[in-house]
């Protein structure tokens, strides 16, 4: 069990936050400069636990790694196919996206033997999903459940391209077969029902790799040579979440994030968070290495509830959270729906966000596909539990800046998955 944090309500919030570096983009940085022939150079990468996990396994792997908790990282790459077997089992923590997206890395790799494990959260997430159809393009894959659940095995093979039509919008999925195509003779594509994240498609392009988009199908031609890259990583809408829900909710508050990626497969917070009513301006738009950017800056707004489902769910699906306590604050009835994809992530989400907004005296309602919040009623200090997730932790403490008294977040520090300078920027611009 991890450190405790206790938090009173802020009298406002004010100041400039430069947000972690965005963590998706961060894992791929780390992989594709892994798979590229020389050295690449990569600024604003996460020093978050997450992209520690991906880069202790590409080094185990054979990559060379150098200024991770430095501004600028370097990464010596080995080349496409020519992975090194590592020595001893590879642990990606607490990482969905490390484990799927090195699951499709690893499955072409002819020849080379690897086990996967985790923590806890991770060996109980669902891993036939990417399982699935690396196994229809000839991979070799065991573990629990029928290779469904870490720690799983791995023998690397020559694989082939194939046309995966996929049942969930998954950037993990997506990315991990797109990932095995770059090994594969052919057109790999994957086409899903909404689209989901496109940073995989924009990198492996950048890296020099054919990708083709049409609508919600995404493709990679293999075999790919990747050249090295010098790349930003962008700060993280995810993690500039819990400030614009911060600063609406905290009276007389104003927040500019800068530098934050504004990709339109990741905006639905903003979109969500205006249709509440929320004082959000986009300002200095720019394009760095690839992805939209721009500075966000939000100011306290009255809220009022509305229904977030359908196609916005792929696009904020790691916001809901916090998004439930922007609904906590908003006037009317929020209704989440289509978010079942919720329960199988670091933790229930839909369960344990309706368990400890309810400790606080939310009026919450858990649905087996979202949440249905009663807002307006005010929210009460009391101990509550991150239940090990991270963004569970920081939305949390977002509630605690407007629960009356005082609010104790068991095992908080698991924000650093994702956000390690969370607590402290939340010191720097709490106004008690
Ligand atoms: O590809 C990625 O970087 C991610 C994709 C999403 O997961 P799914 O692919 O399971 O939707 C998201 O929840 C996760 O935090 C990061
Ligand atoms: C679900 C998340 O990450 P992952 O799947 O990589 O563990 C997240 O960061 O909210």
């Amino acid at each position: 069990m991890g450190q405790a944090f206790s938090i009173t309500p802020a009298r406002r919030l004010s100041g400039e936050i430069a947000v972690a570096g965005d963590k998706s983009i961060s894992h791929r940085a780390l992989m594709l400069a892994a798979l590229a022939e020389g050295e690449s150079v990569i600024e604003g990468l996460l020093p978050g636990d997450d992209p520690r996990s991906t880069a202790a396994c590409l080094r185990a792997l054979g990559a060379e790694i150098s200024g991770i908790d430095g501004p600028s990282v370097r990464v010596r790459g080995v080349g496409p196919g020519r992975l090194h077997e590592p020595a001893d089992v590879l642990d990606m923590g607490n990482s969905g996206t490390t484990m799927r997206l090195m699951l499709g890395v690893l499955a072409g790799q002819p020849g080379l033997f690897c086990t996967l494990t985790g923590d806890r959260s991770l060996r109980s997430r669902p891993m036939l999903r990417v399982v699935s159809p690396l196994r229809q393009m000839g991979a070799r894959i065991w573990g629990r459940e029928e290779g469904g659940r870490a720690p799983l095995a791995v023998w690397g093979e020559q694989l082939k391209a194939i046309d995966f039509v996929s049942p969930v919008a998954s950037a993990q999925v997506k990315s991990a077969v797109l990932l095995a195509g770059l090994l594969a003779e052919g057109l790999t594509s994957v086409s899903e029902p909404v689209r989901s994240r496109d940073h995989s498609e924009r990198m492996l392009r950048a890296f020099g790799a054919e990708v083709l988009v049409d609508g919600t199908t995404a493709a990679v031609r293999g075999p790919a040579r990747l050249r090295a890259q010098s790349l930003r990583v962008p700060g993280d809408i995810s993690s500039a979440a819990f400030w614009l829900v911060a600063g609406s909710i905290v009276p007389d508050s104003e927040l500019l994030l800068s530098g934050v990626g504004v990709n339109p497969t990741r905006t639905g917070i903003l979109d969500a968070l205006t249709a509440m009513g929320a004082d959000i301006a986009v300002e200095n738009r720019r394009e760095v290495c690839g992805e939209p950017v721009a500075d966000l800056r939000v100011r306290s707004a009255p809220l009022k509830a509305c229904t977030i489902g359908g196609e916005w769910i792929p696009r904020l699906v790691d916001e809901i959270p916090v998004l439930a306590v922007a609904a906590c604050c908003a006037a009317g009835k929020t209704v989440i729906c289509d978010a079942a994809e919720l329960r199988v992530k670091e933790s229930d989400r839909l369960a344990t966000m309706a368990r400890e907004l309810g400790r606080l005296g939310a009026h919450i309602e858990e649905r087996p596909d979202g949440l249905v919040i009663e807002g307006g009623h005010p929210l009460v200090g009391a101990g509550v539990e991150s239940h090990a997730d991270h963004r569970v932790a920081m939305s949390l403490a977002v509630a605690g800046l407007v629960a009356a008294g005082t609010t104790k977040i068991a095992d908080s520090d698991c924000a650093t998955v994702s956000y390690p300078q969370f607590y402290e920027q939340l010191a720097r611009v709490r106004q008690p």
